[in-house]
């Protein structure tokens, strides 16, 4: 079975809402894989997933991956696929700017490098924090971003700064030749048109929830 892509299987074809998916079939071959087994079903991979299985299958066709009939897919051929078009075949070294409640948080969790990431590089402009350490690494002052950046081949940048300080953290990020930046912040940055910016807010979450339980309760007094 092959192990990378076949030729036509472009990543550049494969729909984002597929890319935004394979994390979690990544996630989910490696939790299979740690049961020893070595190939799963489809409909065993999209409940392991949380998905259901005719989108998994379609999201596994842009990949040129089709299992077989009655076998499955292999776990090892299937991971090392996803991990391909993920980029994530190296490990990726990652800045975070902002060392406060949640900055440290972050950078105090042990999960990513075992999913392809190690959080390489602590900034920060408060006198009180820079010059700590924390696990194992310096918390350093932003006017060291450039040269560090540089010498730790680092491209992906996490935004844990209040927000009116994150468009000048971007700034200074795409300076130093960052070209990912995940923004906590609750902001929109303006960026060049080669830095990929996604942002995480918990609220808009919490808000959407807020959205089915509104529904909920409305759908609950029309069948009353
Ligand atoms: N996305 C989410 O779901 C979510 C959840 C919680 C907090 N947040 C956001 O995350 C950010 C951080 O929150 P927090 O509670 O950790 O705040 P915090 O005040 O504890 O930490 C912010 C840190 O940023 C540093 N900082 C300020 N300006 C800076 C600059 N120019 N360069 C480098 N570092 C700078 C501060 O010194 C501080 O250490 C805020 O924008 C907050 O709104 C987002």
């Amino acid at each position: 079975m092959p192990t990378e892509l076949p030729a036509g299987a472009d990543p550049r074809d494969i729909p984002d809402a597929t890319v935004s998916r394979l994390p979690e079939y990544l996630h989910a071959l490696h939790t299979l894989a740690e049961t020893g087994i070595a190939t799963v079903s489809s409909e065993g991979l999209a409940v392991a997933a949380g998905v259901n299985s005719a989108k998994l299958r379609k999201d596994l066709s842009h990949l040129g991956s089709y299992g077989i009939r009655g076998v499955g897919y292999d776990i090892a051929v299937l991971t090392t696929q996803i991990s391909d078009v993920l980029g994530l075949r190296q490990h990726r070294a990652v800045a975070l700017v902002g060392v406060g409640h949640l900055g440290q948080a972050l950078a105090g969790y042990g999960g990513f490098a075992n999913r392809g990431f190690g959080i390489a590089a602590l900034f920060d402009i408060a006198e009180d924090r820079v010059g700590t350490v924390l696990n194992g690494l310096p918390v350093r002052h932003l006017d060291e971003l450039a040269e560090v950046v540089s010498a730790e081949g680092i491209s992906i940048a996490v935004i844990t700064t209040p927000p009116l300080a994150a468009q000048r953290v971007a700034d200074s990020l795409v300076r130093a030749g960052v070209t990912s930046i995940l923004n906590f912040a609750p902001c929109v940055l303006d960026v060049p048109g080669n830095v990929d910016v996604r942002k995480v807010d918990l609220a808009v979450e919490l808000q959407i929830l807020s959205f089915h339980e509104h529904r909920k309760s409305r759908n609950g007094k029309v069948a009353t």
